[in-house]
Order: C-alpha cells, then sequence, then structure tokens
C-alpha cells in the first residue's frame, strides 16, 4: 500500500519547488474559504435572517469578541438587537432573539424536547454532567436522581442546615462591629454559599467562613475556572489535556487552579468512600447527591462512574456559588445604596423579626412582599447567569417576527436559537429605565404580569437545579444581614465594584473591583 501510494504522489510532486506546492495550498484553501462564505451568506437556512454579515459569514467574529475581549460578545449582541431587530444572526450557526415573549417557546418542558448546542455545553469542561448533556434523553437520565434532593420540599426540610450558616456569617460580621475595619461582603457572601452548597450536597461544609478572611481563594478558583469558558468552547480538548499534564505545569499556567486540584482530590476520596459502601449514612442526616445518584434507578449504567460523580460535584460548587454570591453582593449593595429601599426593608423586618436574633422560619420570610420585591429587583437587574443560553429544536419553530429578509417566519429545525437573560431583564418597554434598582416595579397590581418575564433560573427542562436552594439562602442572608446590622457602604463605586462588565457565563465586575466593603456600625 505505502509503496503505492508513494508511486502515485512521488512523480507528482517531483520537480516540484516547495514554494509551489505552498502557493497552491494556499489557493486550495482560499478558494474553500471563499465558497464557505458565499454560500453562508446565500444559500445557507440562516442567510435570509438580519445581523451583521461579518457574524454570518465567520465564527472568527465571536471568537475576537468572546476570546480575545473576554466574554464582550453579549453586550454587542444587546446593541445589534437595536439595530437589526428582534431576532439576529449572531455566528453562521446560531440565532439570538430578544422577544421576552418567546422565551416559553424556546425553553420548554419536556414534552416539547430540545437539545443543548455541543458547542455552549463544552464552556464548563466537565463533559458528562447533566449540565453538559447535549440530548433532551441523556440530560433527563442524569438530571433526574438530583430533581427531589434539590426540590422545595427537601430544602425546607434541610432549612436547618442552611440557617446554622446564616448564624455563623451573622457571628462573623459582629467581629467587625465598631472596629471601623472594612468587611469584605463579596467575600463573606461567597464564604457562606460556598459552605452551604458543600454542605447542603456532600454533608461536609468546606468551612470558609471559618477562615479569617472568608477563604477568598475559593471564589477567585471558580472565578478563574470561567474565565476559561470561551477557551473551552473554541478548543473543547483543551480542559481533557490540562487534566493530563504534570501538576507543576498546570499550576505554572494558572496558579488557582491549586485550590480546584486539591478540592477535586477530596471530593473524589469522599465519593469513592460512598462508592465503596452506599449504604452507609441512610439512616442519618449525612446524606449526599452521590447517596442520591448510587441508589437511584434513573442513573444509566454508564454513568455510575468516579469521573461523573466528580464532575457533577464540580458543578455543583461552581453554579452554586458563584451566582448566589454575586446576588447578595448586588442586591445588598443596591439595598445601601438607596435610603428609601433600606429604611422600607428595616421596617418590614422589624415587624417580621421583633427579636433580632431569632430568623424567622423560611416560608415566612417568603411571604414578605418587600423582602420578596428587593430579591426579584436583584435578580432582575443584574442576573446570576447572563450568558446566551443556547438550545436546539428538531423541528422548525414559527417566528413571531416577520422582517422583510426573513419572510417564511420559520426557525429551521436543528439551528441553535439562542436568549440572554440579561437582554430580557433590561428591556425598557417591560423594566423602564431598566439600570435603576427600584423593587417598587414588583409591587403595583401589574407586577405579577411582569415577575414571568424575571427568570433568573431560566425555564424549562434545563432550568437551575438549585433555584430553591439558591431562594433560601438569599431570604435568610438579607433578612438576618438586614435586621441585625447597621451597615455603611465602604469605599465601594457602582461603576467599578458592583456594575457588570464581563460575561463569563456568570457576570462579573472591572478587574479593578473590590466587591462591596462596608463597615459595621
Ligand atoms: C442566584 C443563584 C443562581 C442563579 C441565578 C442560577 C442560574 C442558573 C441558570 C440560568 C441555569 C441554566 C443554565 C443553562 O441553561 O445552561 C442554571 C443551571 C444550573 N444551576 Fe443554577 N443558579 C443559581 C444557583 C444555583 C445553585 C445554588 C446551584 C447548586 C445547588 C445551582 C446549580 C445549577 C446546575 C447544576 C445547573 C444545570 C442544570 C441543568 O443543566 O439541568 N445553581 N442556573
Amino acid at each position: 500500500m505505502d509503496i503505492l501510494r508513494e508511486m502515485e504522489i512521488k512523480p507528482l510532486l517531483e520537480g516540484w519547488p516547495l514554494t509551489t506546492i505552498i502557493v497552491a495550498l494556499l489557493a486550495t484553501w482560499t478558494i474553500y474559504s471563499i465558497s464557505i462564505i458565499i454560500y453562508r451568506l446565500t444559500l445557507h437556512p440562516l442567510a435570509k435572517f438580519p445581523g451583521p454579515k461579518i457574524a454570518a459569514c465567520t465564527q472568527l467574529y465571536e471568537f475576537y469578541h468572546d476570546v480575545l475581549r473576554s466574554g464582550q460578545y453579549q453586550f454587542l449582541i444587546n446593541n445589534l438587537h437595536d439595530q437589526y431587530g428582534p431576532i439576529i444572526r449572531i455566528s453562521p450557526y446560531e440565532l439570538h432573539i430578544s422577544s421576552p415573549d418567546f422565551y416559553s417557546q424556546l425553553y420548554t418542558s419536556a414534552s416539547n424536547p430540545r437539545d443543548k448546542w455541543k458547542f455552549s455545553a463544552d464552556m464548563v469542561g466537565t463533559p458528562s454532567s447533566f449540565f453538559a448533556s447535549v440530548e433532551h434523553h441523556v440530560h433527563r437520565g442524569r438530571r433526574m436522581p438530583l430533581n427531589k434532593f434539590f426540590s422545595k420540599k427537601s430544602v425546607y426540610e434541610l432549612e436547618g442546615r442552611i440557617s446554622g450558616h446564616v448564624e455563623k456569617l451573622c457571628k462573623r460580621i459582629e467581629e467587625f462591629r465598631g472596629t471601623g475595619k472594612p468587611l469584605s461582603l463579596r467575600y463573606a457572601f461567597a464564604a457562606l454559599t460556598i459552605d452551604v452548597v458543600s454542605e447542603y450536597a456532600f454533608a461536609k461544609s468546606y468551612g470558609a467562613l471559618d477562615d479569617l478572611d472568608f477563604a477568598p481563594y475559593w471564589m477567585d478558583a471558580v472565578d478563574s475556572i470561567l474565565e476559561g469558558c470561551y477557551i473551552n468552547q473554541f478548543f473543547p480538548w483543551l480542559p481533557a489535556l490540562m487534566k493530563n499534564l504534570p501538576l507543576w505545569v498546570v499550576e505554572k499556567l494558572n496558579p488557582h487552579i491549586t485550590t480546584v486540584i486539591k478540592y477535586q482530590k477530596d471530593l473524589s476520596e469522599q465519593i469513592q468512600t460512598i462508592m465503596d459502601n452506599p449504604e452507609q449514612d441512610k439512616e442519618t442526616d449525612n446524606l449526599t447527591i452521590f447517596h442520591e445518584f448510587l441508589t437511584s434507578p434513573d442513573l444509566p449504567l454508564a454513568d455510575r462512574n468516579l469521573t461523573h460523580f466528580t464532575e457533577e460535584a464540580q458543578n455543583l460548587i461552581g453554579a452554586g456559588q458563584t451566582t448566589t454570591a454575586h446576588h447578595l453582593n448586588t442586591t445588598m449593595f443596591h439595598i445601601l445604596d438607596n435610603a428609601d429601599v433600606l429604611a422600607r426593608l428595616k421596617g418590614e423586618l422589624e415587624t417580621a423579626m421583633p427579636d433580632p436574633r431569632i430568623l424567622p422560619p423560611l416560608h415566612e420570610l417568603e411571604n414578605l412582599e418587600y423582602l420578596s420585591a428587593v430579591i426579584t429587583e436583584g435578580h432582575r437587574l443584574s442576573p446570576g447567569n447572563i450568558h446566551r443560553l443556547a438550545r436546539i429544536s428538531h423541528d422548525p419553530i414559527p417566528t413571531p417576527f416577520p422582517t422583510p429578509t426573513a419572510p417564511t417566519h420559520l426557525i429551521p429545525p436543528n439551528t441553535p436559537i439562542s436568549m440572554s437573560i440579561l437582554t430580557q431583564h433590561h428591556t425598557p418597554s417591560l423594566f423602564p429605565s431598566p439600570k435603576t434598582f427600584s423593587p417598587a416595579r414588583f409591587l403595583s397590581p401589574p407586577s405579577q404580569d411582569l415577575k414571568r418575564y424575571v427568570v433568573p433560573y431560566s425555564k424549562g427542562t434545563r432550568n437551575c437545579i438549585g433555584q430553591n436552594l439558591a431562594q433560601a439562602e438569599i431570604y435568610m442572608a438579607l433578612a438576618a444581614v438586614v435586621r441585625r446590622f447597621e451597615v455603611e457602604v465602604w469605599e465601594t463605586e457602582r461603576g467599578r465594584d458592583i456594575d457588570v462588565v464581563f460575561d463569563f457565563i456568570t457576570p462579573k465586575a472591572s478587574r479593578e473591583s473590590r466587591g462591596l466593603r462596608v463597615l459595621v456600625k
């Protein structure tokens, strides 16, 4: 075979100078690229949809804005909607929609299944997790065992685990009272959320609230993993390669990763112990997600292994920590930054918590009208997940927005279609002055209708599995901190420290941001 191949190729190339071969290859590549571009602009099923031509021609446009400019495409997409309308082509393959009424058509229940787009599933570098499962049925099988664990009922049952950590947070805040020493609420809240999610899911708190400085390395580690999300997307083989590199090389490339690797090792050991004896702890309070996985008939056999469990655990920690901490940090800033909001919230909490030392049960806090409005407005103004969430329908979807260039009103099947929570929450026709923090917009009678457009946890089969846990943390922490402490914002500016300027799936403020810092009086 080899001799035959040599005989065919050799005479063909013999006598050709190297430059001629390179020029021929380049010419072939150029002709191929031009043909692809012409196809994408003319005959491609998405050719009729509006949007910048450069985005339709090549994904390098997205690469430029998300990889080279660090998570900037989402913000540009918002501006592109002003220019091109509610449905736009943002890459050769993907459409983005800004019409809030389309949300429930895209993020649907199991009776109208959607797949995830592999390109966006690759962002987190955990291919065997349910978050990154592409096909609807694979996702269902992997997520099913945990649905019960994170249900509203389970959260109520485990309320004590959460409030215990809120009490610990308050004790730590107390240490700063009257000292004149600034307290980083950003790291304090992040410590709370990592302790809660680790205790809730793995029955083993990471003890970040016990650390003198609130273990900032946890948040920094999760942040640094998330900053790599676009690299993972464009080079999906990279996370697997990193896992196989010697530790010292990985540490050189990303010093924050040491915490994560150590934590993954701890987690693997804990999982292995449970795998060796899944019946252990069954009668105690120490049930973990791994017990659920191992004893659930729903989890496919192929997924009952250490790699799968570790990836699920890693996602829960990452998703559970930064998102909830972001809400607490941002919302607390806006409460303190708006004297009337603070006064009204304190008034409501004084009635609900006559003895500030006693935190009412969660269901009572959830019935407080103003606290609920503040929390919803916090989600609206600065949602914890701002990246566009792409879904694929195997059937064509009718679009309600006719455009001169897309007269068929049908989105072709198998097209990645995305919407973004940030775009939706900042729609001025629904939320006038969208950048203003105004809980009152959710108080007047039309508010119930307005609330359905606030979708911080997304919708449909792939909505946030941890939303009941997150809501519980947020209600308890805000109620306790606002009722018990007089705090004053310290050297924190909205533009520099709070407002979001990067989309790394979760939102991030400027590089100079130190988060919310306060003095406790
Ligand atoms: C304010 C807090 C939170 C916000 C705003 C939030 C937001 C979201 C959103 C928008 C999604 C959908 C992502 C997608 O479609 O790709 C999601 C998924 C997810 N969230 Fe959350 N989340 C929060 C808290 C939590 C917590 C506390 C946990 C952990 C217990 C968690 C675990 C997850 C997981 C595992 C998924 C993947 C669900 C799936 O693919 O089926 N989240 N979250």
